[in-house]
Order: structure tokens, then sequence, then C-alpha cells
């Protein structure tokens, strides 16, 4: 199998990036010291984005890119824009969150499509309509008008889209798995001009039950990965060895994917601080409350386990509700208390999602916020329940700390009871970051 593991991969206007360009990437393959020393070297004279994607991606869209502020690229895009650019199918793994693929996998999208042509030039399937919403934003931004971009998400109005889509096909969609296949199933447009194919966040589409069925039929029944470029993106690809084998055993890419793999040590984003405190259930919400007065968050998000099916039967509420209600009765600080989970109609859910865009906010949600939800002003996230696993921790905790320039400290503070500490424990040993107890007492005292 050609597939190439590129860890170390960086430098961009240089010698070796034009040879990529070139397209003579079969050479990637045996990386040596030597270059790896090389580039780093260049690494230090930090290229613009400008002088990454020159001759590649169109003017207008570069200068879009600058007006918002993308002007010097983060690790990640300097790593992979170079295999993006050339046409290389890749699987776009970069361990910490928050880290910019959005913007490399979409530079990749603009360098392919053709701006005068109607059809639909490229697909980027995400896994909620939350995450949607936001990268049809981006890409709408850096399209600047010069090709439509349609969201086609669950909860959208797909009637009146299948007849827009059909009349005037957009050059790039971003879609969830069911309300594409359902789209593609009705004829309302066919992948057949489809250049760039992106699925983002693919270790969760792939370990969804709903999801997984339709994603296997986008990659190989309604196209051909021999006749398009094929990006899977992700922080977390849990055996990715194996995900590159499969990659191309299944067809879902070329022979010749590349794996870039950025951050493969150091999987935490190393300015996050870390803490616990370890309380009973019943006290839970009273140390939330004072955690919050202590920390005074600038926003922040405040993860709760999804309820269970036996809660459900049993007529619990579900936690979320719980912690909703009793922060809209004790909290007196200025933030906005708001909900988000996925058993909300999606009218509700659209609220809440551009709500919390607008202005400082406690945001209160099952994992359904952990996956690509990018909002910059989160300062502080609580794990109001222990995450499931180590995954889960990492995505969780990448919600803050996500100006990828900025250094400034944002904390993730998770509430267990002593017999959980032994799990804690365990996601500190796998993404290797340390975790400081927070004494419960210290807590309450801030606030006597
Ligand atoms: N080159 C850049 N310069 C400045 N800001 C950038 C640049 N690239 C991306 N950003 C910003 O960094 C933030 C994180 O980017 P993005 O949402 O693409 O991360 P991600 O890698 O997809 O994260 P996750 O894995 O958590 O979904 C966004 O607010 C984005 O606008």
């Amino acid at each position: 199998m050609a597939a190439a593991s590129m860890a170390a991969f960086s430098g961009c206007a240089s010698p070796l990036y034009s040879t990529l360009r070139s397209g003579l990437t079969s050479r990637l393959a045996p990386f040596t010291l030597r270059h790896r020393h090389r580039l780093r070297r260049l690494r230090a004279s930090a290229a613009t984005l400008r002088e990454v994607c020159a001759g590649r991606v169109p003017e207008h869209v570069l200068q879009r890119a600058e007006e918002v502020g993308y002007v010097v690229p983060t690790e990640v895009q300097e790593q992979s824009l170079p295999v993006l650019l050339s046409g290389q199918d890749c699987i776009l793994h970069a361990q910490v969150t928050g880290s910019g693929k959005t913007l490399a996998y979409l530079l990749s999208v603009f360098s392919a499509i053709d701006f005068g042509r109607s059809s639909v030039q490229a697909l980027v399937v995400v896994p909620t309509r939350e995450l949607g919403m936001q990268v049809t934003k981006v890409a709408r931004i850096l399209a600047a008008k010069a090709c439509t971009v349609m969201a086609l998400l669950d909860g959208g109005m797909l009637r009146r889209q299948k007849s827009w889509v059909k009349a005037e096909p957009p050059a790039i969609i971003v879609a969830t798995v069911a309300s594409l296949c359902q789209m593609i199933e009705k004829r309302a447009f066919s992948l057949q001009s489809m250049r760039v194919l992106v699925i983002d966040e693919v270790d969760f589409i792939f370990g969804s039950s709903k999801q997984v069925s339709s994603l296997r039929k986008i990659l190989t029944s309604y196209s051909a990965a021999s006749s398009r470029q094929t990006i899977f993106a992700s922080a977390s690809i849990p055996q990715h060895n194996r995900f590159v084998h499969d990659c191309v055993q299944h067809k879902w890419t070329k022979t010749d994917v590349i794996h870039v793999h950025v951050n493969p040590v150091q999987p935490m984003p190393s300015h996050l601080l870390h803490k616990y405190a370890i309380c009973s259930k019943k006290e839970r919400l009273h140390v939330l409350l004072s955690l919050l007065e202590k920390d005074a968050p600038k926003s922040g998000i405040i993860f709760v386990a999804e309820q269970s099916e036996k809660s459900k039967k049993a007529g619990h509420p579900p936690s979320t509700t719980v912690v909703v209600e009793f922060l809209r009765t004790t909290y007196m600080g200025s933030l906005e208390v708001l909900l988000l989970e996925e058993d909300m109609n999606f009218n509700a859910r659209a609220t809440s999602f551009t709500e919390v865009k607008g202005k400082g906010f406690l945001l209160v949600s099952t994992d359904i916020a952990s996956r690509g939800f990018d909002l910059p002003q989160t300062s502080h996230i609580y794990n109001f329940d222990l995450p499931k696993t180590a995954t889960d921790y990492l995505h969780r905790a990448g919600r803050t700390g996500r100006e990828p320039f900025s250094k400034s400290a944002c904390s993730v503070t998770t509430l267990i009871t002593e017999d959980e500490h032994f799990v804690l424990q365990r996601f500190q040993n796998e993404l290797k970051f340390h975790c400081e107890e927070l004494p419960v007492e210290s807590i309450f005292a801030f606030n006597l």
C-alpha cells in the first residue's frame, strides 16, 4: 500500500513544495531525517497563507481570507496544505482540536472548483446541523458570492431546497448525512461532477449507527474515489493505521492516500488548565454554581451526559433540563443560560445556536456540542458528568482555547465522584495531560 504517514511534514514555498504541487507525490513516502531538519528550518522562516496557497487558490479567495484575519497558517494548515493543494487524497488528522482544519480543507475545495461552472463540484459532509452551519458560514465568507454554497442540513427546508438545487446547482454543498442521502435518492442532483469530497469528524460519523451505512454509500455508491479528491478530517482517529488500510481496502480513497498526522505526541492544546473536584452527586449542582461564581467565565460550556433509556422510561427529566433549571433560578451572573441537546426540535436548536454566537453564554449541552463547535469566546469548560471516553474528553476540552495564536489560559474542570477518579486518571495517561485537584472546600470557601 502506498499510503504514507506524514507526521513531520511542513514547509511550503520550497523546492520540495514545488515537487508536491507538480504532482510527484510518490516521493513523499521515504521521508528522511534530513528532510525533517530541512523542513523545520523552512518552517522557521514562516511562510504566509498566501505563499502556501500561491498559484493554487484563486486570488479573490486569498484576499477574503486575509480580510477576515487568516494571514499566517496554523501548524495544521502548514503541514496539510501542500498535500491538499496537490489534489492528493488525505486523512487530515490533527490531534489538537481548534487547529484550523476547516480552513485547510476549504482552501483545497476552492483550489479545485471551476467558479464558472454550474454543477455540484464539492461536498462537505458533517455530523451535525450546527457544525454544518458553521462550515457553511466560513465557506460563504471565503466564496464572497463568486460561487454558491448550499447547506443541506437536518431540520432544513429540504423540499424548497430540492427545487433550488435542481434549478441552479451550487458549486459547494455542506450537508449532514441523512439530508444528503434523501436528496440524492430523490435525484435532486448528481455527484457526477464532484471533484472534492470532505468528510469532517470522520470518526464520529463512522461511529454513529444512524449515519454509518449512508456514509458508506456516499463514499462508494454515489461516486467513485478514482474521480474525486477525498479528504477525511478529525482530531481523533482511533486506530488510525487500520483506518488508512480500510480507506484503501474499501476504495474510500485512492491507494496513495496520505495520512497527515499533526501533533501525535501532544493531543491536548498546551495552554489548557485541567482541574477536577471530587464531590457526591448530590453536591454537584452546588459545586458547579460555586465554580461559576469563582471562575466568572467570559463564556462557558457545561457538558452533561445524555439521558439513558432507563431514565427516560422512568419518566425522569434529563440531566440537561435539571442543570438548566437550577442555574436559571440560582445563577446571578451576567451570562445567559442556554440549552442545546439532540432531542430538541431543530428550530429550538437553531435558536440556541444563534443566541450562543451573539453574547456571553453558559451553554448546557450534551456531547452534541463537543464536535466542531467553534465559539472562540468560550473560556471555561465544565464536565458536569465525566465523559465516556478519552476521545470525548479531548473533544469537549477542545471547545475552549480556540484562538490559534493566543496563549491566554482557558480551563476545563471535571466534577467526579471518588469512584470515578481512576477513570479520569486513565484519560490523563491516554491523552498525556495533567489534571490538578481543586478541593471542594476551596470552591465553597470562595463564596463565603
Ligand atoms: N490561519 C488562521 N489564522 C487565524 N485564525 C484561524 C486560522 N485558521 C483557523 N483559524 C480559527 O481557528 C479556530 C479553529 O478552527 P477550526 O474550527 O477549523 O478548528 P478545527 O481544527 O476544525 O477544530 P475541531 O477539531 O475542534 O473541530 C476558528 O475560530 C478559526 O476561525
